[in-house]
């Protein structure tokens, strides 16, 4: 069975808190929308697509669980909680896209007539506990697609398995299910063309060494754990088929923004003639954004890089710069892996109008 960020039952959430892992593993309860933007804001759930989708869920829950006197009220409040919600982290697109269609559904439906308050609520709890089954859907299409590319790529190599590198966490934690860049590994394994997976570490909030090392083991994918700092040993001694990393918000352009160190690993693939993918579902490409220096990059707190679950590893008085993510070129990627296909940068640029 693989792991679940998220339990979802109508009027019930739950969420693995993943700050405790991989030591312990405890599903707290979401019951508001201020829960939902705690438990993502303190990043006990993290990762693009399960951030929108907890956001989501835990306006379901408030939503289900509230009396409203007219079906008026209902669209104030699904536009203040959305406007909330968005707040508790910027860079990753999938949470305010997914809002703001959330909060256009429910403008439409009133719009349209919609007086009967039950029904109005019953709609719009369906539209958004389809988010969960969306996303898996949307990530078993993504691997197939990314492993196609990576073996159509090898095509000269004898049905040699691969060997994959990736960064952060974007496997089942991260997302409803299955996974992105995860997602790939995934596929190739299950089409047995995979030789070996690296992960890194992923500092400084170690998402690799606690979480995708985790995942690895626990679906039995063969792999090691690497520094970040090992990346260009990693690159000039071992035969690596392919680099794949997953995104928070891919820009008109086809920049994209992923987990802090995403740009150095694409530098260094570049200079080693490694294919450089990114693995990015349309939930997170942004229409509005059209270059990647446009993207706002998180800060997070100095205590995540000083301390190592909560053991700290840098004197007091020392100051820090913590920026989460950072945005990788288009000209550095050689595809955009996405659930209606691979794109390069320029086909990507072409096609952004996608379904
Ligand atoms: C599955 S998606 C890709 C990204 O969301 C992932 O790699 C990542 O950067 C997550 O960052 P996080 O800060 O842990 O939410």
């Amino acid at each position: 069975m693989t792991l679940e960020a998220i339990k979802y039952r109508r009027g019930e959430l739950e969420i693995l808190n993943q700050l405790l892992l991989p030591h312990h593993t405890i599903y707290e309860e979401i019951i508001t929308v201020k829960d939902g933007w705690e438990a993502i804001n303190q990043m006990k759930v993290r990762g693009a697509p399960a951030i929108a989708i907890v956001g989501c869920l835990s306006l379901a829950v408030e939503l289900h669980n509230k009396d409203f006197k007219h079906v008026s009220e209902i669209g104030i409040f699904v536009q203040d909680k959305v406007a909330y919600l968005v707040t508790a982290r910027p860079t990753a697109v999938n949470l305010s896209k997914t809002g703001v269609s959330i909060f256009q559904y429910c403008k439409d439906l009133i719009t349209a007539g919609n007086e009967n308050i039950e029904s109005l609520k019953s709609q719009l709890l369906d539209r958004m506990e389809k988010l969960l089954q969306d996303d898996i859907n949307d990530n078993i299409r993504l691997g197939e697609h990314g492993a196609e590319c990576i073996l159509q790529g090898m095509a000269g190599e004898n049905n040699a398995g691969c060997t994959i590198l990736t960064h952060c966490n974007t496997g089942s934690l991260a997302t409803a299910g299955y996974g992105t860049a995860l997602g790939v590994i995934r596929s190739l394994k299950k089409r047995n063309r995979l030789e070996h997976v690296y992960c890194t570490e992923t500092r400084p909030y170690n998402q690799g060494a606690r979480l995708t090392a985790y995942e690895l083991v626990h679906e039995k994918i063969p792999a090691t754990l690497i520094a970040d700092s090992m990346v260009a040993l990693l690159m000039k001694t071992k035969k690596l088929s392919a680099v794949v990393v997953g995104a928070d918000r891919v820009a008109k352009n086809g920049d994209t923004a992923n987990k802090i160190g995403t740009y150095q690993l694409a530098l260094l693939a570049k200079h080693h003639n490694i294919p450089f993918y990114v693995a990015a579902p349309v939930t997170c490409h942004c229409d509005v954004t059209y270059h990647g220096d446009d993207i706002v990059i998180e800060e997070r707190p100095p205590h995540e890089l000083k301390q190592i679950a909560g053991v700290k590893i840098a004197p007091d008085g020392i100051d820090c710069w913590n920026p989460s993510f950072d945005v990788t070129e288009h000209k550095l990627i050689t595809g955009i892996m996405t659930e209606n296909g691979v794109f390069t940068p320029k086909e990507f640029q072409d096609q952004i109008h996608l379904p």
